[in-house]
């Protein structure tokens, strides 16, 4: 039977198994023959009509709300493509209720997920968004597209963060994520040297935390005599591999999906990657997770093309480029205290624009459209040397 066919009820009712005895609690003396479910007590089918009873209700709003979302794309007139309907200002506030109202019993992550994955089907009715990542497929970044902008979207696994960049730069994808920062193992470089250059905005934010796994073809440690991973995730796991595997070879590779992926042509080798790794290369989980600390987690930025509104709760990225003069950074910092804005980061990196000039990265709360942001970077100006605003994007939801 194909999916999406309606199965008449009668038929239904016909295969559902008959009640018999057992169902009133007495057990069997001989077991049900193979294939055969056992009978339903009667409060479980009960339940579980309970249950139908909602479903046909959820499905009935979900397809409401699929037609107004329609409509609203409708409302924004003839635009050119499917990157021209996101709203992602909208969807952090549509999340951010969903969350106020949670009184579980599920947690506010699993109806997070669940409402984006609604949002994702409802924005695809126009054309599904295109979103490149640093591939290959089963990468945390792969996993980190879908916690953003749920399943109804074309991936597009891409050789390397550079290539995110300029294939949103160039208009092949709608949307870029990278990696920008881990919790154990801090900045990725990389990452934030490609904004000194590029014109993209980041737009969104992702919070994934990171779970790793060790993982073979055999599945047994003992064949274990080379670990292929990214450094990044070999430094997260370094206490376990000290202990577990001290004599095996690590082997860095670019990404723990090509870690993976070597890992499948031998019996003697694993690769440290996320469990969706397992499921795409056809490995199994010896050990996981195994990262040293349980918070382990990955930021992502979300790149654009363009800025967004504010959503409310909003991060502003900044690359100030700093005059070599006396208390030139204390002057940098200085407005954005005066005007009660918090800084989360702020990071210097090399600025390319002379030897020993620096370029500080710095995350500040708040959109550039506040009016005390505005302010701040009045000031701020007098004593930069330039100020690029990278984006003003919503701070991560669950
Ligand atoms: O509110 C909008 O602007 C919509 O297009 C609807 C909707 C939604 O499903 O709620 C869909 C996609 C947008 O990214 C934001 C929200």
């Amino acid at each position: 039977m194909s999916i999406g066919k309606k199965t008449p009820a009668k038929a239904a009712a016909k295969k559902a198994p008959a009640r018999t005895k057992a169902a009133t609690g007495k057990v069997a003396k001989t077991p049900a023959p193979e294939g055969h479910a056992a009978p339903i007590p009667a409060d479980l089918l009960a339940l579980r009509e309970r249950i139908d009873g909602i479903d046909r209700h959820i499905q009935q709003l979900i397809a409401e709300r699929a037609q107004f979302a329609n409509q609203v794309g409708k409302a924004k007139g003839k635009l050119a493509a499917a990157v021209d309907y996101y709203r992602p200002e909208r969807e952090a506030q549509v999340l951010r209720r969903v969350v106020d109202r949670n009184d579980g019993p599920l947690n506010d992550e699993v109806l997070v997920r669940l409402f984006r994955e609604i949002m994702s089907a409802c924005l695809a009715q126009q054309e599904p968004l295109k979103i490149g990542y640093l591939g290959p497929e089963g990468t945390h970044s792969q996993q980190a597209v879908y916690k953003h902008f749920g399943h109804s979207i074309h991936g597009l696994p891409l050789g390397s963060i550079e290539e995110v960049f300029q294939e949103v730069e160039a208009g092949h994808a709608d949307f870029g994520v990278v990696p920008v920062e881990n919790s154990t193992q801090g900045t990725i470089q990389s990452t934030l040297d490609m904004f000194l250059t590029s014109k993209l905005k980041i737009c969104g934010e992702v919070e994934l935390r990171v779970h790793q796994h060790l993982l073979s073809r055999s599945g047994r440690i003992e064949d274990i005599e080379r670990v292929y991973s990214h450094p990044q995730s070999f430094a997260q796991c370094k206490a376990w591999l000290r202990q577990y595997l001290p004599k095996a070879e690590k082997i860095a590779v670019g990404s723990n999906a090509e870690a993976a992926r070597r890992a499948r042509s031998a019996d003697d080798a694993a690769a440290i990657a996320g469990i969706s790794a397992a499921n795409v290369y056809g490995l199994k989980s010896i050990a996981g997770p195994i990262e040293d600390r349980p918070d382990n987690t990955t930021r992502f930025l979300v790149l654009g093309r363009e800025l967004f509104p504010t959503s409310g709760n909003d991060r502003t990225s900044l690359l100030v480029f700093i005059k070599d003069q006396p208390g030139a950074l204390h002057h940098v910092l200085a407005p954005f205290a005066r005007h009660g804005l918090s800084m989360n980061r702020i990071e210097s990196r090399p600025g390319h624009t002379g030897l020993w000039q620096y370029a500080f990265f710095i995350d500040v709360g708040g959109h550039v459209h506040d009016e005390a942001m505005r302010r701040a970077l009045d000031e701020l100006d007098e004593y930069a040397q330039e100020v690029k605003v990278l984006g003003s994007y919503p701070v991560a939801i669950a």
